[in-house]
């Protein structure tokens, strides 16, 4: 990892940079796998898995016995694991439905907004270097407790052309029943158009790869609506001298092992702390099962020593990371500051892994800088808004004049004529 001492801000943006590939190439290769996906259907899906997943499926939807062999193969202590979870998730997610409101902005003039769940979602599982059955729920309890009928699911098989036990005991917990066999840029490009086999869907979910955020962010441009670009993941930390090396170092390489083009971002006003934090990693690092794709991760990322706090928080505000760690003994202070970020975890014992599996918060996060704009996903993100009004006689009496003024002044006759018959 390189260190930065006190980087100019003209700096800043060029070295916040995450590690993404070249737009173009990337592009290039994720519209010819939907384009094929589009016009030949499970043919193409079966090819693409056979290509990047090593995977001959017959048929590409999990079938009632798979799941049965699952739920018995799984051990009991993560079956129990994944329940605890799944409690938590939902207790928090089930706190962001709201009753509609009637608000009367005059009299006899009522308005109202009402949530409406979005009929057919498609859920993506990653899968391509660890199975996140973690994703199923973060996905799956939102979608169902925002109502949503159909919920498809599809996540890459392995050679054997078997999904994880944990990816199906965690689909039949929530509640989803269709699974299919389908990862990468073939389950997006399936889930957007229709196969003969997968049904196409209105919105696409789930984190993924570059080639996978890729795919989400092409069939935006043909008018399926996505979450966000949830790609590879990312943590940055900011430590002060309270911070402890073993905590924040152990807290970096969680994100750094999720993938080569994990970025990972450590701030501190402290030299020490930066070099202790430091020397924690390349101990911590090299006992890790993952250490290659952490080392590669590593690589990407960076020390950053600012001159202040308030730089500190600056700088992070740039960054605008999908996780946040705050290791400082003011955290909340500091957190009532941070404007860009996708999840914020505050003080020495609130660890980002718990955020991605069980405290109840959603781990799929906006990621290279879409915190500035997007948020992670919620109960909201599964459904639309529709908003309602109803008059009374003598509420379209009062409101009268002020909508034939406007729409007389936008030359609209007709809009004001619709008011005017009625009076
Ligand atoms: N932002 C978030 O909320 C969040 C949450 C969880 C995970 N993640 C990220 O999700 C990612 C998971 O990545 P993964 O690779 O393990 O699994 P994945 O399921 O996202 O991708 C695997 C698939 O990628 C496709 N692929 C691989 N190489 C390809 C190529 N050369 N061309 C076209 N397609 C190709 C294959 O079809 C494969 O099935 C990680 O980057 C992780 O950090 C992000
Ligand atoms: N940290 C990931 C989001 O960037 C989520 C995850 C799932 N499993 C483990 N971690
Ligand atoms: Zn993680």
């Amino acid at each position: 990892m390189q260190i930065y001492q006190n980087p100019n801000r003209s700096e800043w943006k060029a070295l916040l940079q995450r590690p993404v590939m070249n737009t173009e190439a990337l592009e290039g290769s994720v519209k010819n796998i939907l384009q094929e996906v589009k016009q030949q259907g499970d043919a193409a899906v079966k090819k693409f898995t056979q290509q990047f997943d090593k995977a001959t499926i017959d048929n590409l939807l999990v079938a009632e016995d798979e799941f049965i062999t699952a739920q018995e193969s799984l051990d009991p202590k993560l079956k129990a694991a994944i329940l605890s979870a799944k409690v938590n998730i939902e207790t928090f997610h089930k706190a962001q439905l709201t009753a509609p409101e009637i608000i009367e902005t005059m009299p006899g003039v009522q308005c109202w907004r009402k949530n409406v769940a979005i009929e057919k979602v498609g859920l993506y599982i990653p899968g391509g270097t660890a199975p996140l059955f973690s994703t199923i729920l973060m996905l799956g309890i939102p979608a169902k407790l925002a109502g949503c009928k159909e919920i498809v699911l599809c996540s890459p098989p392995d050679a054997n052309a078997q999904l994880h036990p944990a990816i199906l005991f965690a689909a039949k917990a929530v509640g989803i029943t269709k699974v299919f066999k389908a990862g990468g840029v073939q389950a997006i490009g399936a889930m957007a158009y229709g196969t003969e086999t997968i049904p196409a869907v209105s919105k696409i979910f789930g984190p993924g790869n570059q080639y996978v955020t890729c795919a989400k962010q092409l069939v935006q441009q043909d008018g399926l609506a996505i979450d966000m670009p949830a790609g590879p993941s990312e943590v940055a930390v900011y430590a002060d001298e309270t911070a402890i090396a073993a905590f924040v170092a152990a807290d970096l390489l969680s994100q750094a092992e999720h993938g080569a083009d994990s970025q990972v971002v450590l701030v501190s006003c402290t030299q020490d702390v930066v070099n202790s934090i430091e020397q924690e990693i390349n101990k911590q690092v090299a006992e890790l099962p993952r250490k290659d794709i952490a080392l590669k991760a590593l690589d990407n990322s960076k020390l950053i020593l600012v001159n202040n706090e308030a730089e500190a928080i600056d700088l992070l505000n740039e960054y605008a990371p999908e996780h946040l760690i705050l290791s400082c003994n003011h955290p909340e202070e500091i957190a009532d500051k941070i404007i860009n970020a996708g999840s914020v975890f505050l003080g020495h014992y609130s660890p980002e892994s718990v955020g991605d599996y069980a405290s109840g918060t959603n781990h799929t996060l906006p990621t290279n800088g879409y915190a500035k704009a997007y948020s992670g996903v919620s109960v909201d993100s599964f459904v639309k808004k529709i908003t309602f009004q109803q008059l009374t006689q003598e509420g379209l009496k009062k409101i009268s004049k002020t909508v034939i003024a406007m729409a007389e002044a936008e030359g609209l006759q007709a809009h004001a004529n619709a008011v005017k018959v009625r009076l």
